[in-house]
Order: C-alpha cells, then sequence, then structure tokens
C-alpha cells in the first residue's frame, strides 16, 4: 500500500487501507505466526479463549489485565510457557507491545461489578478502548471488540438483530457499561473509517460456563452456587424476564471465526435458546437440588425484559451457530463449582 493511500482522506468513502504491521514483532527469536494481545484473559470469557489461541503452536499469546475481576488461577497452566506472556496493566494506560491481533475483552461484565464504580466502568470502554484502537493503529493489527446485547438496551424488537438501534437510558445506573460499549463500538468504527484499521464487534449474549467467578453476582452462577450450597435460589422480580445463555466454548468458537473471518461485524454471538428467569431456576433445582427453593426478591433498575439474538448474520458469515444447550452446559459448570466449593455431588 502507497503512503498516498493512507493519506488520502476521501478515498471514494471507503475506508482507508489498514496500516502495514509493525516489524519489530520479529523482534525476538521466536517468530510465531501470529502474536496475540488478549486484554482481559484472566477473566472469564478471556481464559478460555487463551486456552483455544495457544492449542495452535504457531500462536504467542500475550494477555494484559488488571485483576479487578479476572484471577491468575484461570491463567495458572499458561504461566512459564515460552509461548504466553502475562502484564499486570490497566488498559484506561497506554500499552506499547508488537501484536498482531488485538482480542480487546478488559472490561468487567458482571452487573455489580460494573456498577461497583461505574467511572471506571466507562473509562474501561471509553479510554480502554481509544487505547487498544491506538496500539492497533500503531502496529497495524487487527481488533476484535467484545461488545455486548446490553447495546440493545431494553429492547423493543424481539428477538434483537444487529440493524436494531437499542433502547438504552443514557443516564441510568447501568449506561456507564451499555452506553460505555455503545461508544467503544463508536470508536471502532470511526478508527476504521478513518484511519483504515481492521476491526471486528462481537455482540455477545449472556455466556456462562466454569471459570466464572462463584460470587461473580449473574444469575447462572448466582443459580448455579445456591443450589450446590443448599440455598434459596434468588429470582429477581418479576421472574418472567429473559435471557438466552451461550456455553463459553461456544463462544470463543465464534470469537475466532469473526477475528479470522472477513466481516467487521457487528455480529450477534448467543444462543438462542431463550428462558424466563423461573424457567431457568427450575432447570437448575431439576439438574441441582429439587429440595432448594426458589424466591423472588427485588430487582435493579433498568433490567432488560427480554433478550435473545437473531443469529442469522453468524450463521451465514461466519458458519457459526452454539452447539451446547444449556442442559448439558450447566452439569459441566456445576462439575467446576463443586470442586471449587468442595462440595461433592450427594454430600448432603
Ligand atoms: N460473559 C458474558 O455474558 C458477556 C456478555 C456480553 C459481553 N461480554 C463481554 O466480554 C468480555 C469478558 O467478559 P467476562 O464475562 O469474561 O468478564 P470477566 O469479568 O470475567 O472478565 C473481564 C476481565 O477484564 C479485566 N479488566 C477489567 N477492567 C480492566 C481494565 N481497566 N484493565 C485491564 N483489565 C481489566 C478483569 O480483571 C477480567 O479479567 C467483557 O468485555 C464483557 O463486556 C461478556
Ligand atoms: O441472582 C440473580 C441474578 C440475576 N437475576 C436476573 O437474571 C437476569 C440476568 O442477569 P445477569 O446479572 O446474569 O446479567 P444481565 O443479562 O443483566 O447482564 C449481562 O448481560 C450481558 C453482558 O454484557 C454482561 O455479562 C451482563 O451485563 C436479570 O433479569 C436479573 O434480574 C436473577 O434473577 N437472580
Amino acid at each position: 500500500m502507497s503512503k498516498e493511500a493512507t493519506k488520502d482522506s476521501h478515498n471514494n468513502g471507503l475506508p482507508k487501507q489498514p496500516p502495514s504491521p509493525s516489524p519489530l514483532r520479529f523482534s525476538k527469536f521466536f517468530q510465531p505466526n501470529m502474536r496475540i494481545l488478549v486484554t482481559g484473559g484472566a477473566g472469564f470469557i478471556g481464559s478460555h479463549l487463551v486456552d483455544k489461541l495457544m492449542e495452535n503452536e504457531k500462536n504467542e499469546v500475550i494477555v494484559a489485565d488488571n485483576f479487578f475481576t479476572g484471577s491468575k488461577d484461570n491463567l495458572s497452566k499458561w504461566i512459564g510457557h515460552p509461548r504466553f506472556e502475562f502484564i499486570r496493566h490497566d488498559v484506561t494506560e497506554p500499552l506499547m507491545v508488537e501484536v498482531d491481533q488485538i482480542y480487546h475483552l478488559a472490561c468487567p461484565a458482571s452487573p455489580i461489578f460494573y456498577k461497583y464504580n461505574p467511572v471506571k466502568t466507562i473509562k474501561t470502554n471509553v479510554i480502554g478502548t481509544l487505547n487498544m484502537l491506538g496500539l492497533a493503529k500503531r502496529v497495524g493489527a487487527r481488533i476484535l471488540l467484545t461488545s455486548t446485547s446490553e447495546v440493545y438496551g431494553d429492547p423493543l424488537e424481539h428477538p434483537q438483530t444487529e440493524e436494531y438501534w437499542g433502547n438504552v437510558n443514557p443516564i441510568g445506573v447501568r449506561s456507564c457499561y451499555d452506553e460505555g460499549k455503545r461508544v467503544a463500538e463508536t470508536l471502532m468504527f470511526d478508527y476504521h473509517r478513518q484511519h483504515g484499521i481492521e476491526i471486528r464487534i462481537a455482540r455477545i449474549f449472556n455466556t456462562y460456563g466454569p471459570r466464572m467467578n462463584i460470587d461473580d453476582g449473574r444469575v447462572v452462577s448466582n443459580f448455579l452456587a445456591q443450589a450446590i450450597r443448599g440455598e434459596h435460589l434468588t429470582v429477581q422480580a418479576p421472574g418472567t424476564q429473559t435471557r438466552s445463555f451461550c456455553y463459553v466454548s461456544d463462544m470463543v468458537d465464534g470469537l475466532i471465526r469473526l477475528m479470522e473471518g472477513d466481516n467487521t461485524g457487528p455480529i450477534n454471538l448467543g444462543n438462542p435458546g431463550e428462558f424466563t428467569m423461573m424457567e431457568l431456576a427450575e432447570v437448575v433445582r431439576e439438574l441441582i437440588d429439587p429440595a432448594v427453593p426458589a424466591k423472588i426478591v427485588e430487582n435493579t433498575p433498568d433490567d432488560p425484559r427480554q433478550r435473545k439474538p437473531n443469529i442469522t448474520k453468524a450463521k451465514e458469515v461466519l458458519g457459526w451457530e452454539p452447539q451446547v444447550v444449556l442442559r448439558e452446559g450447566l452439569p459441566l459448570m456445576e462439575a467446576d463449582f463443586r470442586h471449587r466449593l468442595g462440595i461433592p455431588k450427594n454430600y448432603r
């Protein structure tokens, strides 16, 4: 690509050519085919993504994480591996590394954590994404943002397609997260149009699986931990609100396909199986302990009343659809939770 092409601010309305990869990425003795940065790689989805990327011997993986909700335990098997590197880093600060791809996941995802310090959450989404885009621009890397179904807010269109612009409260207690992700998407497209950065955007719907924080506060981890401990399940009112739950291995597969493919997105990634929270509680009771009751408790403001992805686009452009249904995925997560809680099956 000529320098002129990058300078051309008109370019017939088309995005600019992507910048060339930095030659500095070859600066080490080991020359991977792909040097990949995963921000938020010590978290739930990030650590499963790292496991999958590390399966490919030609990949070198660098994780940057500040451990706000992530944990070293999630990456323990890779510490010391020659193709793996960990950097304790907050994405609200600039990062200088030479990489080919950036999976940008860093952001607290559970409502209790993202509401805990909302100013930090929005800084993470806005300044953190700006920093990662700046890095992508400097080194010529392709960058994938894990956006969220929360960009649809309390959706008036159901199921949600990527064309739906959403119904979001800009000043509510969830706005630091959902508006933060909306700005992050805007930044991604502005860098793409203005600087030719290669971007990918995944809109992730509720994802569950092993390694979620036990006290994460999200509904699947809460219900499982409660059922295993023999405590009542806390169904937040009214209990008729719906979500669609995707198993983490399916999500990781979708993210890698998106990164490797040609489509910028945004693309919905999620499992279209839709459940009310009452139904989810029933499935958990049935699988784990029918003796534990489900109780209705108070909800928090602006809780979306329904959510289900339309995944036609993911099927068409990525050849992707989830393989693991809820009744298969929950027992896999139960085994991990029992192990970590030290409560074997048939304990009580
Ligand atoms: N799990 C889901 O259901 C879901 C749904 C939609 C979108 N997502 C998105 O996927 C990504 C990962 O979610 P998750 O469920 O694995 O959450 P998680 O909380 O387990 O992981 C987030 C990781 O980001 C790190 N982090 C947070 N702020 C940071 C900062 N300022 N600098 C560096 N690291 C920081 C945390 O320490 C953690 O390791 C997030 O971007 C989230 O918004 C998740
Ligand atoms: O103990 C609980 C926790 C939650 N809930 C309900 O379960 C539903 C799901 O709540 P969660 O906290 O698991 O997650 P939410 O769907 O609200 O948000 C999630 O959406 C997608 C991602 O971006 C994030 O992971 C997170 O923001 C809500 O209706 C909530 O009211 C319960 O009934 N009981």
